[in-house]
């Protein structure tokens, strides 16, 4: 039956790709994530750019009636998921989009306040509650990614409750992984969002599995050729400059 209520609902864009994709544990998505950051030496910054940026180019491609989306909440967490969150902010306006952020929890940390105050310096408008529904078009969800474990807490748990409730009638794009679900075992239960996009970044994650949405797009194209042998994850090729691939 998913698999039917899935191919009913799918809708593949040009770039969708037939290539094998592997699917991570927790585990190695956080091995991965600081083999990347200690190993190679790149700094957070630098991956949340490429990140986000793959997210804002994943929206663009699958929403990109400027007129009928152009108002996009994007809920930032305060981990890195928030970080790559802000960013995409940032991208959407230059996009062409009105993103306003909602950050309930702030990160006091120079790297956030400054992607924060980015944010504000471009005109992104930083609001403290989720607008009524005539005012939202697309809900971005940037607020657990793979360093998501236990059980909700609040705020979070009421913002997610929220935007359950608007997922009927405004598509949800989760970066990275549904918020909510747990990492590997996916929806644990009813209440658990159903977002219509996923930008799964490195690699999807096991969660992955459960995902019944229209859109799945790869994005956060940095990793290097060896680390993918070495953990012996199986990426699928982008295409020229493409900073995503759907699915
Ligand atoms: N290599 C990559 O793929 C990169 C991915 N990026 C993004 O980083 C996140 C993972 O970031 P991390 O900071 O490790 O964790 P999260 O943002 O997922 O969450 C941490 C945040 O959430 C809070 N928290 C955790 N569990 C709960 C809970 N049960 N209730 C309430 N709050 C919770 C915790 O306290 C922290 O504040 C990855 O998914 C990508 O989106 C990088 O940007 C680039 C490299
Ligand atoms: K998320």
């Amino acid at each position: 039956m998913r698999l039917i209520n899935r191919l009913f609902s799918f809708r593949p864009i040009k770039t969708m790709t037939t290539q094998k994709v592997s699917y991570l544990t927790q585990q190695q998505a956080k091995d991965i994530d600081e083999e990347l950051f200690n190993e190679y030496k790149f700094s957070v910054d630098q991956l949340m750019e490429l990140a986000g940026l793959s997210c804002a180019a994943a929206i663009e491609k699958a929403y990109n009636d400027k007129h009928q989306y152009s108002k996009c909440l994007v809920i930032v967490g305060g981990g890195n998921n928030g970080g790559d969150g802000l960013v995409c902010a940032r991208h959407l306006k230059l996009f062409g989009y009105e993103p306003f952020v909602f950050y309930p929890k702030r990160t006091d940390k120079p790297l956030y306040r400054n992607l924060l105050h980015q944010c504000e310096r471009m005109n992104i408008e930083v609001i403290d509650k989720i607008p009524t529904e005539s005012n939202i078009n697309l809900i971005v969800d940037a607020i657990f990614g793979f360093g998501f474990a236990g059980e909700i807490r609040e705020p979070y748990n009421q913002i997610l409750k929220e935007i359950k409730n608007l997922e009927k009638t405004k598509p949800i794009i989760s970066i990275d992984i549904p918020s909510g679900w747990d990492v590997e075992k996916g929806p644990i239960n009813d209440d658990c969002i159903q977002p219509e996009c996923v930008i799964s970044l490195t690699a999807p994650k096991l969660c992955m599995k459960y995902f019944q949405g229209k859109y799945h797009f790869l994005g956060g194209r940095f990793v290097p050729k060896a680390l993918e042998e070495k953990y012996k994850i199986n990426l699928p090729n982008y295409s020229n400059s493409e900073q995503i691939i759907q699915i």
